[in-house]
């Protein structure tokens, strides 16, 4: 089902979701403690059973809806759980982005060993998922918020983790509910690693609720 953007989102919960994206934080550093430690077996075990407690705790009281989006006063759109940028969800890098006065995106990136793809450079699958929603938000901050109809990503460098680079995304183009976007992820030297062109479409049912924002 299309999720509707004007509707109303639970509110006054601030304190607890502010706990909740510390132990999103916490659950990060584990995944990255796990893809690199190296105690030795018996250790992996007794932390595993630790960990299987730990779930059954959090499991005692689940939501019945996902976690809640909302349209922020200055205009931005906040979703706790996105697989991006959400701040409850520990799989979230988070993406924390940033409007450029000319009316794109960016976003300062340090890729961490858990986005591993060929040995010690970053999968491209993540580089695309990165763009997507980067690419996404210049397409929103244009005024035509969308779901994306095609992405396309020229991988020209390996990307390493662990270094600080920087990604941005401007909309070159629009046409009706469609919308053409295009992003690049560079190095701290400089140096293009990544480029991207996406289309997004703006489901009919949306424009309404842009409309009336
Ligand atoms: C993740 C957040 C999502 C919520 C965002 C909401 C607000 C956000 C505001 C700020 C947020 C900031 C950033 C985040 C935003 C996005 C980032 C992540 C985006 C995603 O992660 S998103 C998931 C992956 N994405 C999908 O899940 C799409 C599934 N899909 C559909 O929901 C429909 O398929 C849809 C809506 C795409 C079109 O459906 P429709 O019924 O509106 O379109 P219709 O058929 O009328 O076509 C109209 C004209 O578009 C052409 N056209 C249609 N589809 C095309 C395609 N794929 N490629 C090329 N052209 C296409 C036709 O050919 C026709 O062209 P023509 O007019 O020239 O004939």
């Amino acid at each position: 089902m299309m999720p509707d953007l004007a509707q109303p989102q639970e509110s006054g919960d601030g304190t607890r979701f502010a706990a909740l994206a510390v132990l999103a934080q916490q659950v990060r550093d584990l995944v990255d403690a796990v893809v690199l430690t190296d105690v030795p077996e018996e250790e992996l075990t007794a932390v595993t059973a630790d960990l299987v407690a730990l779930t059954e705790r959090l499991k005692e009281s689940r939501r019945a809806a996902p976690l809640p989006h909302e349209w922020t006063p200055d205009g931005r759109f906040r979703h706790l759980g996105n697989a991006v940028t959400g701040e409850c969800n520990p799989h979230a890098l988070p993406l924390v982005i940033e409007r450029t006065p000319e009316g794109g995106s960016r976003a300062e990136i340090t890729f961490r060993p858990t986005h591993e793809g060929p040995p010690a450079a970053v999968h491209g699958g993540v580089i695309a998922m990165i763009f997507d929603h980067l690419l996404g938000d210049a397409v929103a901050a244009s005024g035509a918020a969308g779901l994306t109809g095609t992405l396309s990503v020229r991988y020209r460098r390996p990307v390493p983790y662990g270094q600080p680079m920087t990604a941005h995304a401007a909309v070159s183009r629009g046409e009706g509910r469609k919308t053409w976007v295009e992003g690049t992820l560079t190095s701290a030297g400089g140096t293009v690693l990544a480029e991207a062109t996406a289309l997004f479409i703006t489901p009919a049912q949306w424009a309404e609720a842009l409309g009336a924002r």
